[in-house]
């Protein structure tokens, strides 16, 4: 009994032992990378709680179903506690977070070996991501040849001199929207902005891009690819909040259709890919899908494989829909929650276009609406945050950065920085625009660098397109004193007056400003 006893102290003092010894190792350790690292550590905000660090916190803000929500606290951050640059812990993953525009430009200018995109492992959804584009441009990382490949043979149909062959297709999507619009809503009628300008997104790059129509204008049933890619971009809202272990605890159902989702809006683009393979393609213009299926990449010669053909499909019906239609619907909405501005664009539409066809060189000189559309990427970026991902232990700005850490640069904290943009800040003033970019990094809807977006000259002339055929037809007005973000239409605008819009909130500039601002 007593041999028992002293046996189980010795065991127990073992134990505290070598628990001691651990502790004291690590913490010795911990020291001496501390005291050897250059570089401070950057502040921790408050709200971590063990083991799940700051995952709480995150989950409050992401509560009111904004998808801004990750990107408005490191906005209140950067106002309340004058953070640029903070630490985040994601139940146990560390992330740096960034809205110094000196440091986000060494990160996307600087040595570019120190940062790259790497969707591998990144909590908030990346792996989400990666399972439905795969090896597409968007997702796939930047070293994998994949991404080299395609993008070397897509730069040239997307640059300004490829996108401009496709104005004439495109200004053809934008009558079939005003068409559809006067058929379906009539004058006078109350409409969701959201439906229309979805649908004109999803048309122009279907069609421009790849030769296919989804007949979203013949039908006011929403087509069922439309309604599935629908399901996979909302589930990466909802599911990209959770680690993957626990989104297979609390998020079964919604995990199931996101799955169910990707694969059929995947099959969709296999049989789109099928088609254009056994038919011969009569239009003499080469879209974006002949380009993938026949050209070579100019440094190897190499030819884009079928799966990355599927992926990059895919991923421009993602990319190539949901940010501009959101663009469209915000700027429509700061217009009418800005009549002065309104007014000041309809006179430039009047005076460059009056009731002409739309060409490329009016496009040019239409300066007002250039800075309308870039005054409303500013205040509503459709994607609010840029993952990279440091390639090596090294010292940014100061701060000790660790191997293989997630950086997070918040875009909208940049864009609604008083330091870089004035104390008017919150104000949709396309004005302030006359006098260029306070910082070249104060502004960047499209991110910089090689993996900026690719679209960008696609998705800026058919914002262009459409705004001058809307104001070609219709005025909005919003109804005054109503809910934030309600419109209605115009009794003494223009010829014709026109269509109440019945804008959902979130897309409200007013509800926006109010958030941001609480
Ligand atoms: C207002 C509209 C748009 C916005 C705000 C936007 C924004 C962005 C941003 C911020 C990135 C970089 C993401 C990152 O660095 O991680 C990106 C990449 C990309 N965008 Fe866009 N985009 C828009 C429209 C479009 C359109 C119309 C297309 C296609 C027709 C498109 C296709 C892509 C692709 C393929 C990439 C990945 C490029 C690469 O990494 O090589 N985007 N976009």
């Amino acid at each position: 009994m007593v041999a028992a006893s002293k046996v189980a102290d010795l065991a127990q003092n073992k134990v505290v032992v070598a628990g001691a010894l651990l502790l004291t190792v690590t913490t010795a350790l911990d020291v001496v990378r501390r005291w050897r690292r250059k570089g401070q550590q950057p502040p921790y905000p408050p709200g971590s709680w063990p083991f799940l660090g700051h995952f709480v916190t995150v989950m409050r803000y992401c509560w009111d179903n904004s998808s801004w929500a990750l990107a408005k606290w490191g906005l209140e951050l950067q106002r309340s506690q004058g953070f640029k640059t903070h630490g985040l812990n994601f139940c146990g993953t560390y992330i740096i977070c960034l809205s110094d525009a000196d440091l986000v430009q060494e990160v996307f200018e600087g040595d570019p070996h120190r940062f790259t995109k790497n969707f591998n492992d990144l909590p908030l959804g990346g792996d989400l991501l990666e399972y439905s584009f795969k090896d597409g441009l968007f997702t796939v990382n930047t070293d994998n040849p994949a991404w080299q490949v395609a993008h070397r043979i897509l730069i040239s149909p997307f640059s300004v001199r490829g996108v401009r062959g496709i104005m004439p297709m495109m200004c053809d999507q934008a009558d079939l929207l005003i068409k559809a619009m006067k058929r379906d809503v009539g004058y006078g009628g109350t409409t969701y902005i959201d439906t229309w300008v979805v649908k004109m997104a999803f048309e122009t790059i279907a069609v421009c891009g790849l030769g296919t129509s989804f007949g979203c204008f013949e039908n006011a049933e929403i087509n069922p690819f439309v309604k599935h890619l629908n399901e996979v971009v909302e589930s990466l809202d909802v599911l990209g909040r959770w680690p993957p272990f626990l989104r297979r605890i609390f998020c079964r159902q919604r995990l199931q259709s996101y799955i169910d989702s990707s694969a059929s809006v995947r099959r969709t683009c296999m049989e789109i890919l099928q088609r254009r393979k056994s038919e011969e393609h009569k239009e003499s213009h080469k879209d974006l899908l002949d380009r993938m299926l026949s050209d070579a990449d100019p440094k190897t010669g190499q030819k884009m494989s079928e799966e990355s053909v599927v992926d990059n499909l895919l991923t421009f019906l993602f990319a190539g829909q949901d940010s501009t239609a959101a663009a469209m619907a915000s700027c429509l909405c700061y217009l009418c929650a800005n009549p002065t501005c309104k007014e000041r664009l309809l006179r430039e539409i009047d005076e460059v276009v009056g009731k002409d066809q739309l060409s490329w060189e009016h496009l040019n000189e239409l300066q007002y609406l250039d800075w309308c559309i870039k005054e409303t990427l500013r205040l509503m970026p459709p994607g609010s945050l840029l993952l990279r991902t440091s390639t090596r232990e090294q010292v940014l700005g100061g701060w000790y950065v660790p191997a293989k850490v997630p950086i997070i640069v918040n875009i909208l904290a940049l864009h609604y920085s008083e330091d870089l943009w004035g104390a008017d800040v919150n104000e949709f003033k396309p004005e302030r625009w006359e006098r260029g970019l306070p910082h070249k990094f104060a502004f960047m809807p499209f991110a910089h660098g090689p993996r900026a977006c690719i679209g960008r000259e696609f998705t800026l002339m058919e914002q262009k397109v459409t705004m001058v055929k809307f104001f070609q037809n219709f005025d909005v007005e919003r109804v005054p004193g109503d809910k934030a973000g309600y419109t209605v239409l115009k009794p003494d605008g223009r010829s014709p007056p026109f269509l109440n819009f019945d804008t959902p909130s979130w897309i409200s500039p007013q509800a926006m400003e109010l958030e941001a601002m609480e």
